[in-house]
């Protein structure tokens, strides 16, 4: 059998962990028979969307984002464009899609599941001219997402501390949504284009959410007293948001969006600023993705 070309793209900065350790760790734990491992850190935004693209245009079979969603978007985008398979070590604050596919958090695990080297094809999505692979978003969690971009101290309790400021002073807007053709008129806090289930953390936004449905899961979150607040955590960390009275979700392929003004969204958690229309569809079955072995 002839051994594929491996690549691991190493954010240093995501989740906030030392990734020194990470090139050793999966130089003891890799099966040889199988790979031909390289590595390559990231020095800046956007540079393992660089690295990915010259990789997948040499002769690299697999690209493995050593991150979070944003660095799997990065590599992702490069890898689908180019047909090579993606692999995910999960490094991030609050690594989404890597924990709806079930890829373990403990990195020798996860190097493991690389080594059972299962593809599978997961749907995809897009965000105007940007590619999704987790989560799209405007309202809230995208100006939580700008807001803690400018923020030096990441991982999770940051990530908490300035989400509790934030929600104090945040002002819900009315969105004109299109869904396949039907319209929707909603003040929403938050509107999230899922493809996975959750956003991170194992808050399940979406928890009936599929990556191979060919379908977004277009997920309204009403305006609401604050004092609710915990009310929403707890469905989102118990996966109860479908009967949810603060959270409307609706199935699509095709979604437009009018919002009052230009402003901030999220694309699988970083933070972008587009104008006041936006247009997502889904590209099914479009990523090849090593995954354990189980169906969602
Ligand atoms: N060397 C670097 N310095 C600064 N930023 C970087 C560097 N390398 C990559 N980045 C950027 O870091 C951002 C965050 O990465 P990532 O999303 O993987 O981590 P995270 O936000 O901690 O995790 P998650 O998205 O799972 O919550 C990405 O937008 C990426 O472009």
């Amino acid at each position: 059998m002839s051994k594929s070309n491996i690549l691991f793209i190493i954010n240093p900065i995501s989740g906030g962990k030392d990734k020194l350790r990470i090139p050793g760790l999966i130089d003891a734990n890799l099966d040889r028979q199988k790979f031909n491992p390289n590595f390559a850190f990231t020095e800046y935004i956007g540079h393992a969307s660089e690295i990915a693209e010259e990789a997948a245009n040499k002769n690299f079979d697999i690209i493995v984002a050593v991150g979070g969603d944003g660095t799997i978007n990065e590599v992702g985008t490069k890898v689908m464009q180019q047909h090579k398979i993606l692999g995910i070590l999960p490094f991030g604050s609050g690594n989404g899609l890597a924990r709806f596919l079930r890829i373990p958090m403990n990195t020798v695990k996860a190097i493991k599941v690389i080594n059972d080297l299962r593809v599978r094809q997961i749907d995809t999505a897009t965000f105007n001219d940007k590619h999704f692979f987790n989560m799209a978003g405007m309202g809230f969690d995208a100006h939580i997402s700008s807001v803690f971009a400018g923020n030096k101290g990441r991982g999770l309790s940051g990530y908490l501390k300035l989400g509790l400021r934030e929600v104090l002073s945040y002002k819900p807007q009315t969105y004109h949504i299109v869904i396949d053709g039907k319209e929707y008129v909603r003040t929403a806090f938050v509107i999230s284009l899922a493809n996975s289930s959750q956003y991170g953390n194992n808050a399940h936004i979406a928890p009936a959410a599929s990556v191979t449905d060919g379908l977004l899961d277009i997920c309204i979150v009403k305006e609401f007293p604050m004092y609710k607040l915990p009310v929403l955590a707890y469905e989102m960390l118990n996966s109860k948001t479908d009967n949810s009275n603060l959270v409307e979700i609706i199935k699509g392929e095709n979604i437009r969006i009018r919002r009052p003004k230009d402003d901030a969204i999220h694309i699988d958690g970083e933070p972008f600023f587009m104008g006041q229309e936006i247009a997502a569809s889904i590209q099914p079955l479009s990523l090849n993705i090593i995954t354990p072995d189980y169906e969602g």
